[in-house]
């Protein structure tokens, strides 16, 4: 069996007349930090989507430790949450929700009871620095706050793989470079392969290899 996390043959996906991913062969190594690059509109989060399982590729096909992804909506759901955290730019966390509540939504589905979920979440939580601070909701807390309670909420289903549409890009750089910085520590701690989608040079030059895409396919 492959111990490849993921590996893509020739995934294809369009939008109507516009073809977004156009034939794509990659893979994803257990612990390694991808960084895909490229210009805006180059496919770069249509990429990342397929790679998720959020969405399907009209041709190709996608395997996980060997296994082609399930075509079927609830056990491709089911896949995600045992496999994939996910992290994106405008943080996506839900406002009525305490910062504990939102990193422990993705245990709910699973037979996880109510005490084990709490305090799966709050370890999560003090592993990104924000023990103090499980009561408040989002609008409390600033945006560098609220990506690490996104990452804790990623990182609370224990996936081998954290995908990441522009996780700095509404972020200063300064606060940018903490939340990469936290991404590399809890990287080594917790052994996850990382594939980021990202316009910063910083976070691209921090990763063990790049992917550039040009027009829907790897250039480099
Ligand atoms: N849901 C959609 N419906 C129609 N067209 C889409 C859709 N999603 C993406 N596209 C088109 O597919 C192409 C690739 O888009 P994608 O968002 O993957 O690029 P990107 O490299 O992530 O861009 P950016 O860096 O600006 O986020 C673009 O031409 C875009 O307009």
């Amino acid at each position: 069996m492959s111990t490849e996390i993921l590996r893509t043959e020739g995934i294809r996906k369009s939008f109507g007349q516009v073809t977004a991913v156009a034939g794509v062969d990659m893979s994803v190594s257990p612990k390694e930090f991808l960084a895909i690059v490229g210009r805006s509109g180059s496919g770069k989060s249509t990429l990342l989507n397929l790679l998720a399982g959020l969405d399907s590729p009209d041709a190709g096909r996608i395997t996980s430790e060997g296994r082609e992804l399930p075509r079927d909506e609830n056990a491709l759901a089911d896949w995600r949450r045992e496999h994939v955290g996910l992290v994106f730019q405008a943080f996506h966390l839900i406002p009525t929700l305490s910062a504990l509540e939102n990193v422990a939504l993705p245990l709910y589905p699973t037979r996880t009871g109510v005490a084990e979920r709490r305090e799966r979440a709050e370890q999560r939580l003090t592993q990104v620095g924000l023990g103090h601070r499980i009561g408040h909701r989002p609008g409390q807390l600033s945006g560098g706050e609220q990506q690490r309670v996104a990452i804790a909420r990623a990182l609370v289903g224990e996936p081998s793989l954290i995908l990441a549409d522009e996780p700095t890009g509404n972020l200063d750089s300064s606060t940018g470079q903490e939340i990469l910085d936290m991404f590399e520590r809890l990287r080594q701690e917790t052994g996850f392969a990382l594939v980021v989608v990202t316009h910063d040079e910083k976070v691209a030059e921090a990763a063990d290899r790049r992917l550039r895409l040009q027009d829907g396919t790897v250039v480099a």
